[in-house]
């Protein structure tokens, strides 16, 4: 990360976009914060914008049952398109494989901590026979089901404090999170994380993705001072693998890509909804090679049941 030479503010200010929940908000002040140290800027050079997301809105049914296209993103991205912000940043984990015309990825912050986190237990194994698991992600319950069948899963939406108190009211015995998430709020305290080696995240988990107008050159040249050259390549080769499988945000699809001498590699499991099956293939390849995570696609999908393959497009 060089700091630009030219250290005057942008006027009139910049205008990031940004859902509203605690954990968005400290994302894009995260955001603020890092462009204004790759610049030499006061904090005064980015006014934070935020927007309330349909996917806030609708809190009393699972996000797969509403099955509507970019609930998070959608008012972020009329925004942009319409010049009322210069840039929005998301969760990269939210945003949908296929973007808008016109909007374009313009940087990706450093990867935070990757994995899921367990509130409630000590671990998967110590659940208490038959212990109720909120979640409302597909992915979370059929890896909980495939490791603990007697277990019970109970829809558990909202933003990170919401999900904490459902589960302090008793409506849950314990809860899953993203450790990213958790850290990012300043509760790097809560749960147990679960080691990747049996429990793998979701596609570009722990990834902040910062966007603007495809072909404003002069946005797209500022945020490249704050891009991660690593985390943009893991993170889009796990996209286009989810592409390449047509899976979204809703399918239970597993992926961690890590950096390992000038490559990445690549570890994926496809489940079926009800966790009783799984499969799972790994993969090498140099970064930037979006055609290695694609065939890794085809190669789980061959050797996926029906029970799991009746959940992806395929290509
Ligand atoms: N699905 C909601 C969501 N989107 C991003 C995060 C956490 C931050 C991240 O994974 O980058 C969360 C909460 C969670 O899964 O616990």
């Amino acid at each position: 990360m060089t700091a630009s030479l030219d250290r005057s503010p942008p006027s009139p200010p910049l205008r990031l976009g940004t859902r509203r929940s605690p954990l968005a908000m400290a994302q894009a002040e995260e955001t603020r914060d890092r462009l204004c140290a790759a610049h030499g800027w006061t904090p005064e050079a980015i006014t934070i914008v935020p927007v309330t997301a349909s996917g806030d809105r609708i809190l009393d049914r699972p996000l797969a049952e509403i099955g509507g296209k970019a609930l998070w993103t959608k008012e972020l991205d009329a925004w942009l398109l319409d010049g009322e912000i210069d840039f929005a940043v998301h969760s990269l984990k939210d945003v949908e494989t296929i973007r808008p015309a016109g909007i374009a990825f313009a940087a990706i912050l450093p990867r935070e901590d990757v994995r899921d986190v367990l509130v409630g237990a000590e671990s998967i194994a110590a659940l208490p026979p038959g212990a109720r698991v909120g979640t409302s992600a597909p992915r979370r319950a059929a890896q909980l089901l495939h490791a603990r069948p007697d277990c019970t899963v109970v829809p558990f939406r909202g933003n990170v404090a919401t999900r904490l108190g459902k589960l302090a009211a008793g409506e849950a015995d314990a809860t899953l999170l993203a450790a990213a998430g958790l850290n990012r709020l300043g509760e790097s305290a809560v749960g147990q994380p679960l080691d990747v080696d049996s429990w793998l995240p979701a596609p570009g988990q722990g990834a902040i993705a910062i966007e603007c107008r495809a072909g404003d050159a002069r946005i797209a040249g500022l945020l490249a001072a704050i891009d991660d050259a690593p985390s943009r390549a893991a993170v889009l080769a796990e996209r286009a693998l989810l592409a390449a499988l047509g899976g979204n945000c809703h399918s239970p699809v597993a992926v961690l890509t890590r950096p390992a001498e000038e490559a990445l590699v690549m570890t994926a499991a496809l489940f079926s909804p009800d966790g009783a099956d799984r499969v799972e293939a790994t993969a090498r390849f140099a970064p930037g090679d979006l055609d290695a995570p694609a065939r890794l696609a085809d190669t789980l999908l061959a050797q996926a049941p029906a029970t799991i393959t009746a959940h992806f497009a395929g290509r």
